[in-house]
């Protein structure tokens, strides 16, 4: 099977009250063990690549090492998806690249300008066969969002959302209820708003949403890298089963690298420390991408619920 969009995988996720993991992709061992969960889950998968990792990689090795991918896996239907596409420029050299699916991020810019940017965006992107999730709304860390003012400041206003996708034709949206990217997203107790969702439900009937800043933080693999050498104080993600409630809602594409990231590299860090004598990267990396397939399953089953949805 070639590349495919979102459209066919969100409609299930949807009816269905799941939601497919959008995982990132950086190197050759990420992608064979996401694609390895995958199988093994018999699930959909979303791979995505940030413009850091086009930096890393470059965007042909990436697309290259997909491709390969699919040859090894033709049943899973598996989208290429650029994360957080800051321009126009970016989302067309990806559609143009082979991506399957793009995101134009325009939350920093001011609403019209977003929804001007996002527009033109789609327009070349569904005369090419690919889809477009935008973002409207602030993914900041919540610390300080103690009033009600203060959320509506920063998250997503469910009426503008209705509109926004309304005037761009996007095909998925990712909001702000109280998600943040990375490894420290809350000082207090985790929080999602839940009501702010079911009202963007409401307004968008049968219409996906992307919740982005979905890692957990999973103690034990925070706790095997500090034992191991490093040094990750503080940390903390949102709870999987509050992922899991907003998976039954709306919410069909939940965004995870964080918690792939410390799997990783609490997996490298312990190969190195009980074989301080070996200095062949395959002795580390096969470890870490044996990490990165368990984590892929663990979320597939404890948060996504989309195992055997193919
Ligand atoms: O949203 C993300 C990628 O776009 C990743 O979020 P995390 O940092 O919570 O894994
Ligand atoms: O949301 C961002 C993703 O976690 C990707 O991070 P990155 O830009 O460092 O590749
Ligand atoms: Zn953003
Ligand atoms: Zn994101």
């Amino acid at each position: 099977m070639p590349l495919v969009g979102t459209t066919e995988m969100f409609k299930k996720a949807y009816e269905g009250h799941y939601a497919i993991g959008a995982f990132n992709v950086n190197n050759m061992e990420i992608i064979q063990g996401i694609m390895e969960a995958a199988k093994e889950e018999n699930s959909p998968v979303i791979l995505q690549a940030s413009e850091g990792a086009r930096n890393y990689a470059g965007q042909e090795y990436i697309v290259g090492l997909v491709k390969i991918a699919l040859q090894d896996y033709p049943e899973i239907p598996t989208a290429l998806h650029l994360d957080h596409g800051s321009s126009y420029e970016i989302c067309k050299a990806c559609i143009d690249g082979g991506f399957s699916s793009v995101m134009y991020d325009g939350s920093k810019h001011p609403y019209e300008e977003n929804v001007r940017i996002t527009k033109q965006i789609v327009g070349y992107a569904h005369d090419k066969g690919v889809v477009v999730e935008a973002e409207l709304g602030r993914l900041a860390g919540v610390e300080d969002l103690v009033s009600v003012d203060a959320k509506d400041a920063i998250f997503t206003d469910p009426d503008q959302a209705a509109e926004f996708v309304e005037l761009t034709g996007c095909d998925s949206l990712a909001i702000a209820i109280g998600t943040s990217h990375g490894a420290y997203k809350y000082k207090g107790d985790p929080y999602l708003d839940y009501d702010r969702l079911e009202k963007v439900g409401k307004l968008l009937p049968d219409y996906p949403i992307v919740l982005h800043g979905a890692s957990t933080v999973i103690p034990e693999f925070v706790e095997q890298c500090n034992a191991y050498g490093g040094k990750v104080l503080g940390a903390k993600g949102v709870p999987e089963d509050m992922l899991r409630k907003a998976a039954t809602m709306a919410v069909c594409k939940i965004n995870i690298d964080t918690d792939i990231r410390l799997a990783m590299t609490s997996a490298i860090r312990k190969a190195l420390a009980e074989d301080p004598s070996n200095f062949d990267p395959r002795g580390y990396l096969k470890p870490a991408r044996e990490a990165v397939k368990q984590m892929v399953m663990h979320k597939i089953e404890a948060v996504l619920g989309s195992a055997n949805t193919i």
